[in-house]
């Protein structure tokens, strides 16, 4: 894995980060910092601005405002493949994978450059091959290899999301709702690969609905409303918080 040259007490950083469409704020002059080695966590009500904040800081839509620094490195409006580059794998709310190519394929992917994708049954480097299947594997998922990816489970085609990420060898993994329609056993699965993972080094920014998920993983938790961090802490300051209460449950 890829280790920094150094390693601050902030992974990723935003400073005033802002991004409308049209009329709506989604993002509203955020500050956050997430924290460097840990499994972070970002929450908050339906339409708070979280896919939207993961979409600004990889790179997939530009902020109107702000700035971005990955490791003290100044990443704002980078395009995918730099903020990539620089160590932060992602995945999305609603799976990406090729539906029609084979699972060992979807993860080989991963490390095929633009426009190459057709050619992708011809061309296979073995040590990618290797590695593929060592993730998949890993995951959980290598006695799938041959399946079509429709094939499979919505759980298992997030578990292979996951080792697509991971074959670009990330210092930080961004999940966009990792359990979102995964079934209970599925999701004991990703809560412990997680861990596993973060024990190795990597630092984690994860957004997800379910709370007892979130609460029994994560070091560290940032609660958004409206597009800005209304709170921030450990699982059981942020659950006692009544800002945050206030937002959930608009009491
Ligand atoms: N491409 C877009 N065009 C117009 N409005 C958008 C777009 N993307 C997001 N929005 C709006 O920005 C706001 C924030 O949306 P976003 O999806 O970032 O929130 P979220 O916290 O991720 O929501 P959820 O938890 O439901 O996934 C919402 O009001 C949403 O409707």
């Amino acid at each position: 894995m890829t280790t920094p040259a150094h390693s601050p007490t902030h992974s990723l950083t935003t400073e005033g980060l802002t991004k409308s469409f049209g009329g709506v704020r989604a993002i509203d002059g955020a500050s956050v910092a997430f924290h460097e080695g840990e499994i972070n966590a970002l929450i908050g009500p339906n339409g708070s601005g979280k896919t939207t904040f993961f979409n600004c800081v990889t790179g997939m839509i530009r902020p109107d405002a702000g700035t971005v620094s990955y490791q003290d490195r100044d990443v704002t409006g980078l395009p995918p493949h730099r903020i990539a580059r620089s160590g932060i794998g992602r995945s999305f709310q609603l799976c990406r994978v090729f539906p029609r190519l084979t699972v060992l394929e979807n993860v080989l992917v991963a490390v095929q450059p633009h426009g190459l994708l057709q050619r992708l049954r011809g061309s296979r480097n073995p040590a990618d091959v290797g590695r593929a299947r060592e993730l998949l594997a890993r995951v959980g998922i290598d006695h799938l290899e041959h399946a079509e990816a429709r094939d499979i489970s919505y759980g298992q085609q997030k578990l292979l999301e996951l080792a697509g990420v991971l074959m670009g060898d990330p210092h930080t993994i961004m999940l966009d709702e990792p359990a979102g329609g995964v079934n209970p056993a599925l999701v004991d699965r990703i809560a412990d690969l997680v861990r596993e993972l973060n024990a190795e080094g990597r630092t984690f920014i994860i957004v997800e609905h379910n709370m007892e998920l979130v609460m029994g993983l994560s070091d560290h938790v940032v609660v958004f409303d409206r597009g800005r961090p209304i709170a921030q802490g450990t699982p059981a300051v942020v659950q006692d918080d009544p800002l945050v209460l206030e937002a959930y449950l608009g009491v």
